[in-house]
């Protein structure tokens, strides 16, 4: 933790100036001293760091435990801690942690930032992580996640007692204690196609049943049809601890038992409703009466308010826990499913299964992993061990294949074990158990389902599920995926992705929808082990030129973005960073959403580029050349076809990236898109980086959307180079619109484009997961984020 020892000893009192220099943000973002090394390792590009700290936005801060998307930059400006006092071995101690709102500093450079960085990653959320200091945050869910592990409370305390630089405040301890006393306490069971909340503390389930969205949530069976259909008695007037099946058996074991209290004499086994309710009447017993809960401990909820009811039980701090117990289910056919000997799991691999499997039983959560470090694996060898049937959940038809052709790879599944769910394709497995691989677009469609596609839903939603899998994880808050998942019954669900982030506030929920975040990577820590290749990031920033910057400033919304991607020192700029590094030997992709640019960029290089318009044949071998042909250096893709550009496809070819245009302020975009030269072959080759550039018009609404989309990287510990000057471009043959008489016929060209050819697929601010076609087949498919 920066800052200086005040002349009151211990008191940490951070000097003005100090805090400016030390503020993160400056640091990650105009690329000076915190961060990963210095400068574009082989490049002679030259870099300059610009200094200023202009357009830095600061949230306001959160007062309470509860709240979030605070970054470092923003909780060291305007916080003070002047008033802690530092214990006397502070310096030997590697942590720090805010007494009134849980986030936890760290500092990487203490000898004891290894372990500490562990028991973090244990109980609490990774804000962000730079090279020298790591941001925590202990959230219930955190905490829950901690105790589902195994760590008890005073545990927690003690360690962080032990690790941190000032003493923990009590607000702190007390919220641990409060949000590890009640976790596993209550559980949600799945029993013959039906939801259970189950717990042995009676007082609990007496104080669930009293809060009304949980009583309205429950399903009341009539002793007659037990089991079967759900009565359409208003549960309100029926008495509340009773599951009546339940209470009857509390009715006959008392009867039997012979109760202290008198049984009515003429009691008939083959009770009805009503002499049950005359029993609870005749007993005097009230709704919230202890004794009776005693022997009961479940009660049923409704199949559709599942989501409803673990909502609120997270609410009221009972979260529900979800725990599979495969080994001992009888019920469900085992999948005869193992790992290949030739699958050697990775240790990151291993240790976030390991936070899903304890105690022989599986845990519904969500496992975050770098693009490329292999989340198609950790759900295949969840599968393996759970070792029933299994759904795939994925984002694209072309995901589908991938996960299939994964499975087969990995494991000893057969051909007629595995089955494919989609426009095209509509299989089920042969035998009792078996794995679906589908799209969430063709469970979420409800609407004009051919007889087929209905047939497998009921299939679908009929079966029950040991595993559920659920690729790119973050989509699930949508609207429409998430009612069409209540529908899906299974056991554990198991949730990955690279980027858990939306733009909308839809995030949290994934903790009541899939379960708690169960494992993070470090990004930094699998790029210097060589399991994702090292980035270069840099800004690339350029003025436009005069005429278009005049335009610029009175054109309308749509217009400017097209004329701020269409600057010519940009295009200068891109053409130039395309010949470095097609002379270095690299491979690049260079994205645009913007069709128009995309295209006039590609054509004016006479480079390939395929975009949605661009057919099928076309597309694939634009690509094949991409990855055999090495006269093909350099494709343009378009965020349309995100298949290809952003998620999906593997290019382990490319090793560097350009971005001209870009959607907005999206973060998950931004890091999907540097996610495609993580994989890169190459990246176990010594000293060997991969490039990302973003190419920005300097002033204008672009620096603004450039900064917002970093975020995400900068807090996984990338640090963005911003690049204002390249050597060797005035000189540079064959130079794009090097005169100001070229530059001003194509501004003319471009402010006559029409709305229609500047397509930027824009949807800005929004994070609705929009599927726009998934029933065509697979190539068409397209979607906004
Ligand atoms: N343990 C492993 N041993 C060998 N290869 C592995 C291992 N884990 C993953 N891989 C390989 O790494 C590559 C990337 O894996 P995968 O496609 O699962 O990444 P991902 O995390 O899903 O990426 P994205 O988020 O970009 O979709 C694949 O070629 C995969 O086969």
């Amino acid at each position: 933790m920066p800052g200086k020892r005040n002349s009151k000893a211990g008191t940490y009192r951070p000097a003005k100036r100090q805090r400016k220099n030390c503020n993160p943000a400056n640091d990650v973002q105009f690329g000076s001293a915190l961060n990963t090394p210095g400068i574009l390792t082989g490049a002679t590009v030259n870099l300059v760091p610009i200094t200023e700290t202009k357009s830095i936005k600061t949230n306001s801060l959160p007062t309470s435990l509860h709240s979030s998307n605070t970054h470092q930059s923003q909780f060291f400006a305007t916080q003070d801690f002047a008033w802690l006092h530092l214990k006397p071995d502070h310096t030997s101690r590697p942590l720090w942690i805010s007494p009134e709102d849980g986030h936890i500093i760290l500092e990487t450079f203490s000898l004891q930032a290894e372990q500490a960085q562990d028991f973090l990653t244990a109980i609490a959320e990774p804000v962000s992580r730079l090279a020298m200091i790591h941001e925590y945050k202990l959230t219930s869910h955190s905490l829950y996640a901690a105790v589902s592990v195994g760590l008890k409370a005073n545990n927690i305390i003690e360690v962080l007692n032990r690790l941190s630089k000032v003493q923990i405040s009590e607000l702190i301890v007390e919220f641990i204690k409060k949000c590890t006393l009640n976790y596993g306490k209550v559980r949600l069971v799945l029993k013959h196609s039906r939801y259970f909340v189950d717990s042995s503390h009676s007082e609990i389930l007496q104080i669930l049943l009293r809060d009304r969205v949980i009583r309205e949530a429950r399903s009341v069976f009539t002793p007659v049809d037990q089991g079967i259909e759900a009565a359409t008695c208003n549960p309100s007037k029926v008495p509340i601890q009773s599951d009546l099946v339940l209470c009857m058996k509390e009715f006959e074991r008392k009867v039997v038992d012979g109760p202290s209290a008198a049984a009515p004499q003429n009691v008939n086994r083959k009770t009805s409703e009503s002499d049950l309710e005359s029993f609870i009447h005749d007993f005097g017993i009230e709704s919230d009466d202890p004794t009776l809960n005693k022997d009961l401990g479940t009660f049923e909820i409704k199949g559709d308010k599942i989501d409803v009811v673990k909502k609120r039980c997270n609410e009221i701090e009972y979260p529900l826990l979800e725990e599979y117990d495969f080994h001992n289910d009888t019920e469900n056919t085992k999948l005869d499913i193992e790992l290949k000997p030739t699958a050697i799991i990775r240790p990151y691999q291993e240790t976030s299964l390991s936070k899903m499997f304890g105690d022989g039983r599986a845990r519904s959560g969500i496992i975050v992993l770098p693009c490329g470090a292999g989340k198609t694996l950790v759900g295949i060898t969840a599968a393996c061990i759970i070792k029933k049937s299994c759904l795939v959940l994925c984002t694209s038809a072309v995901s589908v294949k991938q996960w299939k052709k994964e499975f087969i790879r990995w494991s000893n599944i057969l051909d007629h074990q595995i089955a494919v769910f989609t426009a095209n394709q509509k299989e089920k497995f042969t035998g009792k158990s078996g794995i679906i691989v589908s799209t969430y677009s063709m469970i979420a469609n409800t609407h004009n389902q051919a007889h087929k596609t209905k047939q497998m839903m009921k299939f679908l939603t009929s079966h029950e599920w040991g595993l559920v899998l659920l690729d790119e994880v973050h989509v699930v808050p949508a609207t429409m995926f998430r009612k069409a998942f209540t529908s899906i019954k299974a056991h554990c669900k198991l949730g990955v992705t690279a980027t858990l982030v939306r733009e909308d506030d839809k995030i949290p929920d994934l903790n009541y929808l899939i379960g708690p975040k169960l494992y993070e990577a470090n990004w930094m820590d699998l790029a210097a082990q060589g399991h994702i290749a090292t980035v270069q990031c840099a800004e690339v920033r350029w003025p436009m030129t005069p005429e278009f910057y005049r335009q610029y400033l009175v054109a309308k919304s749509q217009k400017r973005m097209l004329l701020y991607s269409m600057n010519p020192t940009k295009m200068q700029s891109c053409q130039f960073l395309i010949k470095y590094h097609e002379d270095r030997g690299d491979k690049i992709i260079v994205f645009a959403d913007n069709i128009y640019a995309l295209e006039t960029y590609a054509k004016s290089y006479g480079k390939p580029f395929i975009h949605g318009g661009v057919g099928e044949a076309e597309r694939m071998s634009i690509l094949s050349d991409f990855q055999d042909n090495p006269q093909v250096k350099t494709i343009f893709l378009s965020k349309v076809d995100i298949e290809v550009g952003d998620t999906s496809i593997d290019l382990p070819e490319a090793t560097c990236l350009i971005q001209i245009s870009s959607h907005f302020g999206a973060r998950r975009q931004e890091a999907q898109r540097l996610g495609r030269i993580l994989r890169a072959n190459r990246r176990e080759e010594e000293d060997f980086n991969t490039f990302f550039y973003s190419l920005v018009s300097e002033d204008t609404q672009e620096m603004y959307y450039s900064k917002k989309r970093q975020q995400f990287l900068t807090d996984q510990g990338y640090s963005f180079k911003i690049i204002t000057h390249l050597d060797g471009l005035d000189e540079m043959e064959n130079l794009v619109y090097r005169t100001r008489n070229k530059q001003i016929e194509f501004l003319e060209l471009v402010l006559c484009a029409n709305n229609d050819d500047i397509d930027m697929d824009a949807d800005i601010g929004s994070d609705e997961f929009v599927v726009k076609d998934d029933l065509l087949p697979s190539n068409s498919f397209s979607t906004t984020f």
